[in-house]
């Protein structure tokens, strides 16, 4: 497995071992020995999987506001996606800047977000699923979002037409956003 530190402080890039043999191959998907030897040592006590159809589904720029912030181990089984996190702790140096990634079946990335993110992502491909592990349960009271479109994040989404959930066309912009995360450095 490697890990990888990226733009954002905190968000890692993983890369598991896959042992590749005549009948396909076999990689361990989640080791939280492992995952704690590079210092993520995060309890996810909930799986969740989505199946996006069609291609250019964006759902995003998701958050749950403290104490209900998550933090997630994402990963895409089926398909492909842009996956992009948004810096949104109050004082980070790297506050309202973004960073995006390519995960899919296929290259088997896992991205590690912590909480004092938004996270969205935008499919690639038909019949993409994404399965993530979160650390703190669904909370709909806490539950809150960013516009993927806000210009004043310029995300670069690989389309400017997704399909939406009606929430998701709804979102403020992140300077009118409801957000309480304190950067700790
Ligand atoms: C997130 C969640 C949703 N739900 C229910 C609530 C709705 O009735 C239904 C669909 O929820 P939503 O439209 O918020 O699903 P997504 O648009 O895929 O939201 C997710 O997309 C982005 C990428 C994320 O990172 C978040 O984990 C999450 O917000 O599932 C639950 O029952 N439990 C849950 O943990």
């Amino acid at each position: 497995m490697r890990i990888a530190n990226t733009f954002l402080s905190g968000v890692k890039l993983i890369t598991p071992s896959v042992f590749e043999d005549s009948r396909g191959y076999f990689m361990e998907s989640y080791s939280f020995a492992k995952l704690s030897q590079h210092g993520i040592e995060i309890i996810f006590i909930q799986d969740n999987h989505s199946l996006s159809v069609e291609p250019f589904v964006i759902r995003g720029m998701h958050y749950q506001l403290e104490p209900f912030a998550q933090s997630k181990l994402i990963r895409a089984t089926s398909g492909e996606i842009y996956d992009v996190v948004v810096d949104i702790r109050q004082d980070s140096p790297t506050f309202g800047k973004w960073e995006a990634f390519v995960l899919s079946a296929a290259n088997k990335h896992q991205l590690f977000i912590p909480s004092g993110f938004a996270h969205g992502f935008c499919t690639l491909a038909p019949n993409t699923e994404v399965q993530y592990k979160v650390d703190v349960p669904y909370s709909p009271q806490h539950d809150r979002g960013i516009a993927w479109n806000d210009p004043a994040l310029a995300i670069d989404w690989p389309t400017s037409n997704p399909i939406l959930s009606e929430k998701d066309g709804k979102h403020p912009v992140l300077a009118e956003a409801e957000i309480n995360f304190e950067y700790k450095g």
